[in-house]
């Protein structure tokens, strides 16, 4: 257990945070815990909240403060952390990383897993890289089947090859949970297959996954709990089978969608 963290507290527990843009609350007093070791989707339409959701887990929005003063976030029973020491433990991938990272025309993939250790963006001349940082760079690479990708710049990648190398710095460190927003966006049907086997192998080395998605085809057999988000609201939250039903889905969409399971995994159309 590391030492900044409490044994026992749940991995992420939001108590009532409301967050507000432009006078209007687009987290409205929402509350969620999950333990760790719980993987879990986060599912919800466009503009229910999602994107903001993570924004307040990654401290780039922050909830408007209660009059008790009581947290309304806590990472692994904190309440308050730098950014540096909170990567550690929890690795996140997102659309805005993965925008930052492909633009940059300098930073090759290798470098791009290494900065996971300094939290920033490829290296600087006082970052010291220890042989241990050089082992755990190839590991991650390795992981994600990303090592013929060290030596190309990101800017030349594809989505697919990019997102590799982004979730190998998100594990070099060896998080205990990684926070993933919609995965496999971009990917094409084989390579969005190939990398849910991936996220999957992540799973069973015993990283909590947390998935924030729209595509209900990127809900991993290892994913037992759905939360549906709607309004900046939690909609519905339980067990998959439970959840991931056509009256949900509909509900949640506000139109006809029709959920199937294909085999360990589930599809949703709009019909
Ligand atoms: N700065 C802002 N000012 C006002 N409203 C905002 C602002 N940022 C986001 N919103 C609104 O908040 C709501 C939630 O946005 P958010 O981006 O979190 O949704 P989302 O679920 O991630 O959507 P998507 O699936 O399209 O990415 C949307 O209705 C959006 O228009």
């Amino acid at each position: 257990m590391n030492e900044i963290t409490k044994s026992g507290a749940p991995l992420l527990k939001i108590d009532e945070a409301t967050v507000s843009r432009n006078g209007r609350h687009i987290l409205d007093a929402l509350s969620l815990e999950i333990a760790e070791g719980e993987h879990t989707a986060i599912v919800g339409p466009n503009g229910s909240g999602k994107s903001t959701l993570i924004k307040l887990i990654t401290r780039q929005h922050y909830a408007l403060a209660h009059p008790d003063n009581r947290p309304s976030i806590s990472l692994f029973g904190q309440d308050r952390w730098n950014v540096f020491d909170l990567r550690a433990l929890l690795g996140i991938v997102s659309a805005d990383v993965h925008l930052a990272f492909t633009t940059d025309s300098e930073l090759i993939g290798y470098d791009a897993v290494i900065s996971g250790f300094f939290a920033s963006q490829g290296l600087a001349s006082h970052h010291t890289v220890t042989p241990d940082m050089h082992a755990a760079a190839r590991t991650a690479l390795r992981w994600v089947e990303g090592e013929h990708l060290a030596q190309k710049p990101m800017e030349q990648m594809s989505t697919g090859e990019a997102r590799r190398v982004l979730i190998a710095r998100a594990l070099v460190r060896d998080p205990r949970a990684l926070l993933m927003d919609e995965p496999t966006t971009g990917l094409d049907l084989v390579a969005s297959r190939r990398f849910l086997e991936t996220l999957r192998r992540i799973a069973a080395q015993g990283k909590t996954l947390i998935l924030v998605t729209h595509h209900i085809t990127e809900i991993l057999p290892e994913i037992q709990r759905v939360i549906l988000m709607q309004d900046g609201r939690i909609f519905r939250d339980g067990p998959k089978a439970e959840i991931l039903t056509t009256e949900n889905l509909s509900a949640l969409f506000g139109a006809r969608v029709e959920v199937r399971k294909n085999g360990e995994y589930y599809e949703a159309e709009a019909v």
